[in-house]
């Protein structure tokens, strides 16, 4: 497993109108690792996520991916790290109600410039994996939650990130299909080099991760 810093993480703070949401926290993660971020509701866990993707800046800080300070990059650059080295998969799955399930899923690529056939093949082979091929002309109104939830990773994945943050990805799912959509997040960043990061309050999951983050009133007080 390769040991290269990736994200460096430079006393990160983030404070909202009412709430010092992170009060100064640093850390680094390694190339193709995975980690677990954990701790008590409110703790920050999802603004740290939301940083690292680049949906948010930081009000003092540096987040470096790759040896680029996301504070430093414009609007534009930023909505390009997005879009072709992140992959979110988060709690509540923005799929799009007035597009069916693939077109979701292709909606990156195509806002990226990058569909392809191998885009299409991989959203379908990813669509049988996890049991909702029948769900791809589907509109999502028209699915349960568990299968929007993998709908979502499958649009997460299309274009294979090189940073894939889980927000809860198993919130939606029985625990025979949290297993899967677990295993199958690791199996495929493990494919594409992807660091993997996941937020979550099932302790079966929690203790199978090695790299634990643990946070506390906007401080990390493990790694
Ligand atoms: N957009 C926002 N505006 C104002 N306050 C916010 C915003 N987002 C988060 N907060 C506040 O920042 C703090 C950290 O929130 P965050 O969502 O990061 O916690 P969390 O650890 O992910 O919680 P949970 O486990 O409940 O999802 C909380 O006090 C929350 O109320």
């Amino acid at each position: 497993m390769s040991s290269n810093v990736i994200i460096k993480i430079e006393n990160v703070k983030k404070t909202y109108t009412k709430s010092q949401a992170l009060r100064g926290v640093s850390f680094v993660m390694n190339e193709g690792e995975e980690y677990l971020i954990r701790g008590a509701s409110g703790s920050g866990k999802s603004t740290l996520l939301y940083l690292l993707g680049g949906l948010d800046r930081p009000t003092e800080g540096r987040v470096i991916v790759n040896q680029n300070n996301l504070v430093d990059l414009s609007d534009e650059d930023l909505a390009l790290y997005r879009n072709r080295y992140v992959g979110f998969v988060f709690q509540f799955h923005f799929l799009l109600s007035s597009m069916n399930c693939m077109d979701n899923i292709l909606l990156p690529a195509r806002l990226g410039g990058v569909e392809s056939d191998e885009v299409v093949v991989r959203a379908k082979n990813l669509a049988k994996l996890l049991n909702v091929e029948h769900c791809l002309e589907k509109y999502p109104y028209e699915l349960s939650g568990g299968e929007q939830q993998r709908i979502n990773i499958i649009r997460a994945l299309s274009l294979k990130p090189k940073l894939l943050l889980c927000d809860e990805p198993t919130g939606n799912l029985d625990s025979e299909n949290s297993h899967k959509v677990i295993q199958l997040l690791r199996t495929l960043a493990k494919e594409f080099g992807a660091t993997l990061v996941v937020v979550t309050h099932d302790p079966q999951i929690a203790q199978s991760f090695s790299n634990q983050l643990v946070m506390k009133d906007g401080l990390l007080i493990t790694q």
